[in-house]
């Protein structure tokens, strides 16, 4: 997504010199240095631009993908009872906030990418229904002489009921998609709703197809995903990101700190049977930039308007750009 004739290459894990160099080199530009060092230089960048990190532990780009699959495979059946457990609901409000911010309009074509066991795309079809029907309502008051079979009809086509707007829940992982799926059986969700295995980084859709691309709590496991979320948006279309940030308060930090490193990994066990899952989730958090890079790195791939909202002293932060 990189604007013509920015050098940008967005990987929050190896920025500076190496994003601009090989940002450079994407784009066919050349540099003015001699040509020996140049390419010493190029040959040393291209080392470090392929290595990234899991949570703290420097790896390979393949081997980072491996490595996420198999936590991700390994929590898919306790992931959201550990979501409810660690963050006493919290996550809820925040994923709850997400939609509010968002604000669909009738007919809004979401991509949800990470979407994992499908909360936010749960969200969105509530959200849109809710929206609907009340607009059914005003619509329906308005208009007096309606015989009841033609009240009735408004309410029955379940596809309607959406207003047209459609979600498309994006993971690379099997195993949460399938329990995703078995969730959205169970309570109800058919309509407007479809599953999609595929890569963050190769996303399986044409150019310009959604209104709105939504990544939550999934970023952080994701190395490039700028030209990705900027391509299947459409002129207009919104970037919106929920993911863990800094937390600016210094004693709020360190109760945080201490509860993240020593009580999350331990329910990481006890819970899921899995301390080296949730190691990674608390080590990933603090690799994470700050709200101001992030912004940063958002303008940088070529958002524009980019802003974002902090919750809960900073824990999180809601992140949102558009593509002009
Ligand atoms: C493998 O990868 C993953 C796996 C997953 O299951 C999930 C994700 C992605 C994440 C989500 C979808 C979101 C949901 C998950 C979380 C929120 C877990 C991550 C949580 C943190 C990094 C910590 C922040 C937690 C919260 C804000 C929730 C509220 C928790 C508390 C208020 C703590 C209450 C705990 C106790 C009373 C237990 C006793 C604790 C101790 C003895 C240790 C010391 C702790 C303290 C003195 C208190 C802790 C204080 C704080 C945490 C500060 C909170 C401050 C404010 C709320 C202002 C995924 O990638
Ligand atoms: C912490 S979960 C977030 C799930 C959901 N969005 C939520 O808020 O609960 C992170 C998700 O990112 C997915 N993921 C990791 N790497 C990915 C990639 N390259 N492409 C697509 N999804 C990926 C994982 O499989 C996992 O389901």
């Amino acid at each position: 997504m990189a604007a013509p004739g920015s050098c940008a290459l967005w990987s929050y894990c190896g920025r500076g010199w190496s994003r601009a160099m090989r940002g450079c080199q994407l784009l066919g530009l050349r540099s003015s240095w001699p040509g020996d060092l140049l390419s010493a230089r190029l040959l040393s960048q291209e080392k470090r631009a392929a290595e990234t990190h899991f949570g703290f532990e420097t790896v390979s780009e393949e081997e980072k993908g491996g490595k996420v699959y198999q936590v991700f495979e390994s929590v898919a059946k306790k992931y959201d009872v550990m979501n409810d457990m660690m963050s006493l609901g919290i996550h809820r409000v925040w994923k709850d906030l997400l939609l509010w911010k968002m604000h669909p309009l009738p007919g809004t074509q979401l991509l949800d990418v990470a979407g994992g066991t499908g909360d936010i795309a749960f969200r969105f079809l509530n959200y849109v229904q809710s929206q609907h029907q009340r607009k059914q309502k005003r619509q329906l008051r308005a208009q007096q002489n309606l015989s009841w079979e033609e009240i009735a009809k408004e309410y029955q086509n379940e596809e309607d009921s959406l207003g047209g707007s459609r979600v498309v829940v994006c993971d690379i992982n099997k195993e949460m998609l399938k329990v995703g799926k078995q969730k959205a059986l169970a309570q109800g969700y058919r309509a407007g709703l479809a599953w999609v295995l595929g890569d963050a980084e190769e996303l399986p859709f044409d150019d310009d197809k959604f209104d709105i691309y939504t990544i939550a709590f999934g970023i952080r496991n994701v190395t490039h995903i700028d030209q990705e979320a900027h391509r299947v948006l459409k002129p207009g279309g919104r970037f919106l990101c929920l993911e863990f940030s800094q937390v600016n308060n210094p004693l709020i930090s360190r109760l945080y700190d201490l509860y993240s490193f020593q009580v999350i990994p331990v329910l990481g066990e006890v819970i899921a049977g899995d301390w080296k899952s949730y190691q990674y989730l608390v080590e990933s958090i603090r690799r994470f930039p700050s709200q101001e890079e992030f912004k940063d790195m958002i303008e940088d791939a070529g958002f524009h308007k980019v802003t974002y909202e902090s919750l809960t002293s900073g824990i999180v932060a809601i992140h949102s750009g558009f593509k002009l």
